[in-house]
């Protein structure tokens, strides 16, 4: 809340275009000032300057509500994937107004979902979308019109028969690309007017991980603590752009190999079936402060070739779970229908629940730690 622009407290424009000049734009610009210095920067009096910080300070505070009122608006939380046994999971879907991170390795269908998403948001409400617009940042070049139409032809061929309802689809889905972190940065501060303007229902960040760990290495001094300063200030800002339109907002994210013992894995930990090391495990990229600033955590990884499986890795609302699915044409599908979908679920004690897979991998869920978050152990 505290990135909100001055424009949209109902403050005067003309206050907002002098503090403007000196790059006061967001309430945490303005709050950080003394009224000393804000009487000098917006040239107002001392008691028009305690007025605006009192009018600035109610606009940018998170307003209260009640667990009934959450639960009044239940129906109105969740953006449906279309795969029933993953809503069911998560209780309807991607929360609106939080982050949800799709991690994984190259390949395994991070941008496919993000394209299938892009789809799903432009449907009408009566066919689970949400009849709205799509601001899609790509970082890696990777998004294709053409994947994105053959998504949607494939999966709703009924809907998308009419060449005009394709064109209207493409037309709402506003891409950016953006090819480094200053890039990036820029275009989620100036994200507000956009999703405005595109009357955006859902925003794709693809991938965060790309541009950050092309530019940053961290084994030089310094760049670690410069990177978590950067991906501070872009979490901040997706979460306040996700709260403030009450929109999904969706990134990926890449995996990372780390060689050491399993107990020093982080927060956001796994164990893919391919991976036999004992002494070797992955985790998802950009480190423990960023892993704790998303919501919902998607792993995705590769079982075979074909097959791959979607773990449910974190979720204020959802157990540990992990759902078989292939890339197709029409994006992804889940292996097996609803009923015979084998789900893991997190138990009580879930150090002790042997779970088998539809693969055949025997795994065991170890240690749940606080963030929510289990590991998959290979028996
Ligand atoms: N038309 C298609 N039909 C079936 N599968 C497809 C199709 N197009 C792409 N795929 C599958 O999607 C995979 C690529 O997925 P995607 O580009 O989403 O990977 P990613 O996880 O985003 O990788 P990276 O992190 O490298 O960007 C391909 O390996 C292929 O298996």
């Amino acid at each position: 809340m505290a990135s909100k622009k001055l424009r949209r407290t109902g403050m005067s424009l003309e206050v907002c275009e002098r503090l403007k000049r000196h790059q006061i734009e967001t309430c945490q610009d303005l709050l950080s000032l003394t009224p000393l210095e804000v009487m000098r920067l917006a040239g107002q009096s001392y008691q028009q300057v305690l007025m605006l910080l009192q009018s600035v300070s109610q606009a940018c505070a998170p307003s209260m509500t009640t667990a009934l009122e959450v639960w009044k608006q239940r129906a109105d939380l969740c953006f449906s994937t279309s795969l029933p046994a993953l809503d069911r999971l998560l209780q309807g879907g991607l929360p609106r107004g939080t982050l949800t991170e799709v991690t994984g390795p190259s390949g395994c269908g991070k941008s496919q979902v993000c394209m299938m998403l892009s789809v799903l948001a432009t449907l009408p409400k009566c066919m689970g979308g949400l009849d709205s617009g799509v601001i899609y940042i790509d970082t890696e070049s990777a998004f294709s019109a053409e994947r994105l139409v053959e998504i949607a032809q494939s999966r709703f061929p009924d809907y998308f028969c009419e060449k005009e309802r394709v064109l209207e689809m493409a037309g709402r889905v506003h891409l950016f690309r953006e090819l480094t972190c200053q890039d990036v940065l820029d275009r989620l501060e100036r994200l507000e007017e956009d999703i405005i303007s595109s009357k955006a229902g859902l925003v794709i960040l693809d991938s965060v991980a790309s541009v950050v760990r092309k530019e940053y290495d961290t084994t030089l001094p310094g760049n670690l603590t410069h990177r978590s300063n950067l991906l501070g200030q872009e979490a901040a800002t997706l979460k306040y752009l996700a709260q403030a339109f009450h929109i999904p907002v969706v990134l990926t994210n890449q995996i990372t190999t780390h060689v050491g013992n399993r107990g020093e894995r982080g927060a956001a930990s796994f164990r893919g079936a391919s991976d036999a090391r004992d002494s070797g495990y992955v985790t998802a990229a950009l480190g423990n402060t960023w892993s704790h600033s998303v919501n919902t955590r998607l792993i995705v990884q590769y079982v075979d070739t074909h097959q791959r499986q979607i773990v449910i890795a974190k979720s204020p609302v959802a157990p540990f779970a992990v759902l078989n699915y292939t890339v197709q044409k029409e994006g992804i599908r889940l292996e097996g229908n609803d009923d015979n979908q084998e789900v893991l679920h997190q138990g009580t004690d879930p150090g002790l629940q042997p779970i088998r897979v539809r693969t055949g991998f025997n795994y065991n869920l170890t240690q749940a730690n606080p963030a929510g978050v289990g590991h998959l152990k290979c028996l």
